[in-house]
């Protein structure tokens, strides 16, 4: 046999990832040269949807990435540790890697490709953005030559389930949740998900990619959905929009040397592409100089589709691995070395829907709009329609306004002895 592969991990994605490499027929002819050699578990008495050969699992996974015989390692285990440790060995040893892990990359990232770079070997990552979407290769080869000036994406399948589930039959978020770990979307812990820190750690991806340079990921500013109500979906609706967990990427400047990297629920107009995209599906659009708008769509979580962007990494790497290695291929190593400038979240300028619950006194509307207009903040909608018991809710809708204003004018509002509380910030794409 010709490749053999190291898999570490025989999970969700691990165990779509045997089925599909040991179902080779009607599928590329490279599947041929691929050998399972070994898969490292934590609980090898556990029962699997794969039959391997005897001797193939193992739970030693130290000895996966020393091993010699090795030529490819599969990191489908998820962690940060040991993951990062056997990444790094089985790059020091001159093995190529492919891994689903966003978590590791966007956190390790300089320093395991930094590695792989002195190695002469290569890390692909096709499944950790987007699931089974094709997305890293078009955005390092096929759209390398554009100028990106923004990526905006739902790239977090378990929180646009949910959300679509919540929007489409008023469910509630905690059985929505379970059912999202059941079919193998969530992450082993889902608050990663539902946090929104699984989608900053893939923003921070395709940011790296679509401008060329390292993302600190601390400065990725990150909101979950767990604030996101019932109420506020039916607002939204009336208002003409959906609410969808985005992950957004953009050059702030015209020479793009300031970004805006973020990820919150915001509104999205119902007329624009990303709102209609539902459940499991996972959307990225990208805006670029001279290719304008592409946007690539699919399942972005869940075995089989993750499982074909594993596989197409492993048979990029087979194909390598057949030519002439001697030189570093440039479109699959990675070459940034400086970090991206990001800006404060104070500095981004956006439309807000937000929601106060108000007593029910005169002139209340009149108070905000004098202090709205004392910040510079500007109205598009202003509605009063819902009562909470005894409190009346306004729900208003600003133009764009840069967000430390707005929260400057938030902060006087909420000392007015006329509200009660502001239950929802929200931004408006
Ligand atoms: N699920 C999905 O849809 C997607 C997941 N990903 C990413 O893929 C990776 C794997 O996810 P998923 O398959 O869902 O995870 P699972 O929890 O389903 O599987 C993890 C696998 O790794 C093994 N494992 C974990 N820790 C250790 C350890 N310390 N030592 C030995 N074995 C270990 C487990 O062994 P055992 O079986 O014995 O417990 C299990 O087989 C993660 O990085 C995730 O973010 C990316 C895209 C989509
Ligand atoms: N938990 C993730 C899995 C894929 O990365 C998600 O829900 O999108
Ligand atoms: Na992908």
């Amino acid at each position: 046999m010709g490749v053999k592969l190291g898999i570490l991990g025989l999970g969700t994605v691990g165990t779509g990832t045997v089925q599909l490499l040991q179902d080779k027929i009607d599928r590329h002819p490279l599947l041929q040269e691929i050998e399972i050699y070994r898969v490292g578990v934590r609980s090898p008495n556990k029962p699997r949807q794969v039959e391997l050969p005897a001797g193939v699992v193992t739970t030693d996974l130290e000895a996966i990435v020393n091993d010699p015989a090795i030529d490819i390692i599969v990191e489908v285990m998820g962690g940060l540790e040991p993951t990062r440790s056997l990444i790094l060995t089985a790059i020091k040893n001159g093995k190529h890697v492919v891994t689903a892990n966003k978590a590791v990359i966007s956190r390790f990232g300089a320093e395991i490709f930094t590695a792989a770079n002195a190695a002469g070997v290569y890390v692909m990552l096709e499944a950790s953005v987007g699931g089974g979407i094709p997305v890293i290769q078009p955005l390092k080869q096929s759209l390398s030559v554009n100028q990106i000036h923004a990526i905006t994406g739902i790239v977090n399948g378990t929180t646009n389930y949910i959300l679509t589930r919540m929007q489409t039959e008023g469910s509630d978020f905690d059985d929505v949740l379970a059912d999202a770990q059941s079919l193998g979307y969530a992450e082993a812990d889902p608050t990663a998900d539902v946090d929104g820190l699984d989608a900053a750690d893939k923003i921070a991806i395709l940011a790296s990619l679509g401008f060329g340079g390292r993302i600190n990921l601390a400065d990725v500013y990150c909101e979950g959905i767990r604030q996101v109500s019932k109420t506020d979906i039916a607002y939204a609706t009336k208002l003409g929009f959906v609410i969808k967990l985005l992950a957004i990427a953009k050059g702030q400047n015209h020479d793009r040397s300031q970004l805006s990297v973020r990820v919150h629920p915001t509104l999205v107009p119902q007329s624009h592409p990303l709102a209609t995209i539902n459940g499991v599906y996972n959307a990225i659009l990208v805006e670029g100089e001279p290719i304008g708008q592409v946007m690539f769509f699919g399942p972005g979580a869940g075995a089989g589709a993750t499982a074909s962007a594993v596989c197409s990494d492993i048979l990029n790497l087979v194909a390598t691995l057949k030519t002439d290695t001697s030189k570093a291929h440039p479109l699959l190593a990675c070459s940034h070395q400086h970090y991206c400038q990001i800006s404060p979240i104070s500095e981004l300028v956006s439309r807000f829907y937000t929601r106060f619950l108000t007593k029910d006194q005169s002139g209340v509307i009149g108070k905000l709009g004098t202090i709205f207009g004392k910040y510079d903040v500007s109205l598009e909608s202003v509605v009063q329609t819902g009562f909470q018991e005894q409190l009346a809710e306004i729900v208003v809708v600003t133009h764009d306004v840069k967000e430390g204003d707005f929260r400057k004018a938030l902060a006087e509002i909420k000392n007015l002895a006329a509200i009660d509380s502001i239950p929802s910030i929200l931004r408006v794409l």
